[in-house]
C-alpha cells in the first residue's frame, strides 16, 4: 500500500483488527499446515512422530523371514527324533497355519506399500459451513490482487474515495496482529512476513471475517462493499474465503512487470518501514507469487472471473482503466 495515501487507513485498521483477534473462536484456529518455516518444523516432527508410530505396527517394518526354518532345523538336529506315526498330525497343520499366515500376511504388506507414510491432513482442516456467514446479495467482495508493489493498495484508496468500498488489506490486518500484545500468531506472522510465505489461511480467513463483521455491525449506513487486498494468495484460502464467508463478485488483477514492481519496492522501502520491503525478501515475495498466487489469478480467470489491468503506467491513468472496467464488468452501480 501507499504509505502516505493510505496512513490514515492503516491506522483505523489496525485499531479495528487489534480487536478482531481477541473475539477469535479457538476452536477455529486449526493447526496450520506446512505454509511457513515455523509451522512445517512442527508439523515435521510430528509427521515424524506419526510416522515411526506407523513403523511399529507396519508389518513392513518386521523382518521378512519368519524363524520356521530354523525352528525346523534345531528340532532336526538334535535330541531323539519325534514318535513316527504322529508326526504327520502335527507338523501339516503347523505348515499350514504358516502358509496361511504368511499369504495374508504378504497381502499386507503389499497393500501398505500404496499407502501415504504420513496420514492426510485433511483430517485437520476446520469443519466445512453448510453457507457463507455473509450472502453475495448483501454484500460485494471484491478480490485485488497483483504483484508485490503493482499498484493494488494505491488503486485501492482510490475506489474507496470515489466508489464507498471499505478496504481490507491482509496485509494490513495481519501486520496489526503481529503487533497486537499478546497474539499467539505474532512470531509466525513476523517469519512468514520476513520470507515472504503465506500465513496459515485459518488466520487471514478469521481475520477478513472479524474486519468484515465489524464494519458492517459498526458502519450502518456504509455500503456493504468491500475490497479485499491482497487476498487470496494461494488456492485453500480462495476456497475457505468463498466457502464460508462470501463468494466474491470477481477478481481485479494488476498486471506489472518483475522489474518495474522491484523499482517500486526498493523505493517504497526507503521510508515504508517495513520488514519485506528489502531485495533478499522482495525475491522471496516474488517467488511465493508466481508458484502460489499465479495460479489463483488461473483459476478465477478460467471461471471468467477477472478483470486484468495493466499495472504499468502512472496511478491516474491505471485509474483510469479500473473505473472503466469496473462499470462494464458491474454496470454503473457498484
Ligand atoms: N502506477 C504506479 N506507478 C508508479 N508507482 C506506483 C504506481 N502505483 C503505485 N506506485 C508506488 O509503488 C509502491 C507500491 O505501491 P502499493 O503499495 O500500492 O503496491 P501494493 O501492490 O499494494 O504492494 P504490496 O503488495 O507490497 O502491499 C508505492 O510506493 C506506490 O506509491
Ligand atoms: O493473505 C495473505 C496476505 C499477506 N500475507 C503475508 O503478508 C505479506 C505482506 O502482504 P502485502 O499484501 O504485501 O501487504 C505477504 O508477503 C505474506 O507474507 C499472507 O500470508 N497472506
Amino acid at each position: 500500500m501507499h504509505p502516505m495515501t493510505a496512513s490514515a487507513h492503516r491506522q483505523a485498521w489496525r485499531k479495528l483488527a487489534a480487536s478482531t483477534l481477541r473475539n477469535l473462536p479457538r476452536s477455529s484456529i486449526r493447526p496450520p499446515t506446512a505454509h511457513c518455516g515455523l509451522v512445517f518444523r512442527r508439523n515435521a516432527s510430528s509427521s515424524a512422530r506419526l510416522w515411526s508410530q506407523q513403523q511399529k505396527v507396519n508389518p513392513a517394518a518386521r523382518p521378512t523371514k519368519l524363524p520356521t526354518s530354523n525352528t525346523a532345523r534345531r528340532s532336526y538336529s538334535s535330541g531323539a527324533p519325534p514318535p513316527k506315526g504322529n508326526q504327520n498330525i502335527k507338523f501339516w497343520p503347523f505348515v499350514a497355519v504358516i502358509a496361511l499366515g504368511s499369504g495374508g500376511y504378504m497381502l499386507l504388506v503389499n497393500r501398505r506399500k500404496d499407502m501415504p507414510a504420513v496420514p492426510s491432513a485433511a483430517g485437520l482442516a476446520a469443519p466445512a459451513k453448510s453457507t457463507p456467514t455473509f450472502s453475495p446479495k448483501d454484500v460485494t467482495v471484491l478480490f485485488v490482487l497483483g504483484g508485490p508493489g503493482a499498484g493494488k493498495g494505491t488503486q485501492c484508496a482510490r475506489l474507496v474515495s470515489e466508489y464507498g468500498f471499505t478496504h481490507l488489506s491482509a496485509g494490513d490486518l495481519l501486520r496489526a496482529e503481529q503487533e497486537r500484545p499478546g497474539s499467539e500468531f505474532g512470531e509466525l506472522i513476523k517469519q512468514c512476513i520476513k520470507d515472504g510465505a503465506i500465513v496459515p489461511m485459518e488466520v487471514t480467513v478469521q481475520l477478513l471475517e472479524n474486519a468484515m463483521t465489524e464494519t458492517i455491525k459498526n458502519k450502518h449506513n456504509a455500503p456493504k462493499k468491500f475490497l479485499i487486498d491482497g487476498f487470496p494468495r494461494k488456492m485453500d484460502q480462495a476456497f475457505k474465503f468463498e466457502e464460508v464467508v462470501c463468494p466474491a463478485r470477481l477478481v481485479l488483477f494488476y498486471d506489472c512487470p518483475e522489474a518495474e514492481m522491484e523499482r517500486r519496492l526498493m523505493e517504497r522501502g526507503k521510508t515504508s518501514g517495513r520488514a519485506d520491503d528489502n531485495a533478499e525478501s522482495i525475491r522471496k515475495r516474488f517467488r511465493t507469487f508466481i508458484e502460489t498466487s499465479m495460479p489463483v489469478v488461473d483459476h478465477y480467470e478460467k471461471e471468467g472471473r477477472v478483470v486484468k489491468i495493466d499495472a504499468t503506467p502512472t496511478p491516474d491513468s491505471v485509474f483510469q482503466t479500473t473505473r472503466e472496467r469496473l462499470t462494464k464488468a458491474l454496470g454503473d452501480k457498484f
